[in-house]
C-alpha cells in the first residue's frame, strides 16, 4: 500500500508542480518519510517492500535529475532495524538528515559561488535554479551590489520564478527572450546556471539551452559557473552510463490551438542538453570549487565506483 502522499509527490513531480532538482530530491525524500509513518505493515519484509515499491513511484516521474535516485539511495541506504517500529524510525531519521544535508549543502555552496561574483557585477541566469540563487542571495548577504538579465527560458518560462525570487531581494532584472542571450552578453560579467546532473567527464545536464548559451559565453569571453551541489552528481556516469535526456509533451511547445493553426507538424521537446566541459569555466559545490574536468575525483570519492538500486524489487 502506497501513501497517498507518494502518489501526490509523484504526480507533482511528473507534473512540474515540484520542481527543480533540489526540490525533487527533497520532495521524495518527505514522500519516503510519509511512506515510513502511514504504513500499517505488520512485519518487517512488508514494510521494507512497500518503502521500496514507494521509491520505485517516485524514480519513475523524471529521468534526468540525479538528485532524485540519489536522495531515494541515501534514505533507503540508512534504513535499518528488525522491528516495523525500528524500521519507520530510522527512515524517518533519514529523511530528515537528508533535508538538513541538502539545506547546509546549499549554504555552504552559495558562500562559495559569491565569492566569485564582485560588487556592481551582472550575471546572465537561465531557468530557475535554488542553486544559482543561493549564489547571489550570498552575494547579497556579503553587501555586493548585483544586477540580473534573465532568460525567459522557454518551453516553461521558469525564468519567471528566477525574475520573481530576484526582484524579492531588490536585484534589478532585465528579463530577455532567449534568443536575445548573445546580444546581452556584452553587458554580463557571469552565465550563472544551476544543474539537473554533472557526468563524470564534467558535462553539464542542465535545462534545454544551457549549450547554446555556453558555447556563445565562450565566444563572447563571459565565464560560465554552474552552481551544483555533490548530489548532482551522476554516479552512473563513472560506468559508462550516459544520462537519459527527459522528452515532455508536445503541448508546452505548441498548443493544440496553436497546432490547429499550423498544421501538422512533428514536435519534439527535450526539456534538457548537454554542455560539455570546455564550455565551464567553474563547477560551484558545497565541496569547494571544481574546474569541471576533476569533478571525477569527487565522484568517486562520494560515490564509489558505481552504484545500487536499492529500490529494486527482491
Ligand atoms: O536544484 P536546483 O538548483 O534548484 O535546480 C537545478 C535545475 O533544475 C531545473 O530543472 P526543471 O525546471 O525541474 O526541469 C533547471 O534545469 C535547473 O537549472
Amino acid at each position: 500500500m502506497l501513501a497517498p502522499e507518494v502518489e501526490t509527490t509523484a504526480e507533482d513531480i511528473a507534473e512540474m508542480e515540484v520542481r527543480g532538482a533540489a526540490t525533487i530530491a527533497r520532495a521524495a525524500a518527505e514522500a519516503l518519510e510519509a511512506q515510513a509513518r502511514d504504513s500499517d505493515a505488520d512485519a518487517p519484509a512488508q514494510f521494507r517492500e512497500e518503502l521500496r515499491a514507494a521509491a520505485r513511484r517516485l524514480r519513475n516521474t523524471r529521468p534526468t535529475a540525479v538528485s532524485l535516485p540519489n536522495a531515494l539511495r541515501y534514505v533507503l541506504n540508512e534504513v535499518e532495524g528488525d522491528t516495523v517500529a525500528a524500521l519507520r524510525a530510522s527512515t524517518i531519521e533519514a529523511a530528515e538528515r537528508f533535508r538538513d544535508q541538502l539545506d547546509r549543502a546549499q549554504d555552504d555552496l552559495g558562500a562559495i559561488g559569491a565569492n566569485r561574483l564582485r560588487d556592481g557585477d551582472t550575471i546572465m541566469t537561465h531557468c530557475h535554479s535554488t542553486d544559482a540563487l543561493a549564489c547571489v542571495e550570498a552575494a547579497l548577504d556579503d553587501g555586493k551590489e548585483i544586477e540580473a538579465v534573465v532568460k525567459e527560458t522557454r518551453p516553461r518560462k521558469q525564468g519567471h520564478i528566477t525574475a520573481k525570487q530576484l526582484r524579492e531581494w531588490d536585484v534589478p532584472v532585465t528579463m530577455v527572450v532567449d534568443n536575445a542571450a548573445r546580444r546581452y552578453l556584452d553587458d554580463v560579467d557571469h552565465v550563472l546556471v544551476g544543474a539537473d546532473s554533472i557526468a563524470a567527464d564534467g558535462s553539464v545536464v542542465n535545462k534545454i539551452g544551457t549549450s547554446m548559451l555556453a558555447v556563445s559565453a565562450r565566444e563572447r569571453g563571459v565565464p560560465v559557473m554552474v552552481a551544483a551541489q555533490t548530489l548532482k552528481l551522476h554516479p552512473d556516469t563513472l560506468t559508462g552510463h550516459t544520462v537519459e535526456i527527459e522528452m515532455r509533451d508536445e503541448t508546452e511547445v505548441l498548443s493544440d490551438e496553436e497546432r490547429a493553426e499550423v498544421g501538422d507538424v512533428d514536435v519534439e521537446n527535450p526539456a534538457f542538453d548537454v554542455t560539455p566541459p570546455r564550455y565551464v569555466d567553474a563547477i560551484v559545490t558545497e565541496r569547494g570549487q571544481f574546474p569541471p574536468e576533476s569533478v571525477v575525483t569527487l565522484m568517486r570519492e562520494q560515490y564509489g565506483e558505481g552504484t545500487s538500486e536499492p529500490w529494486a524489487e527482491e
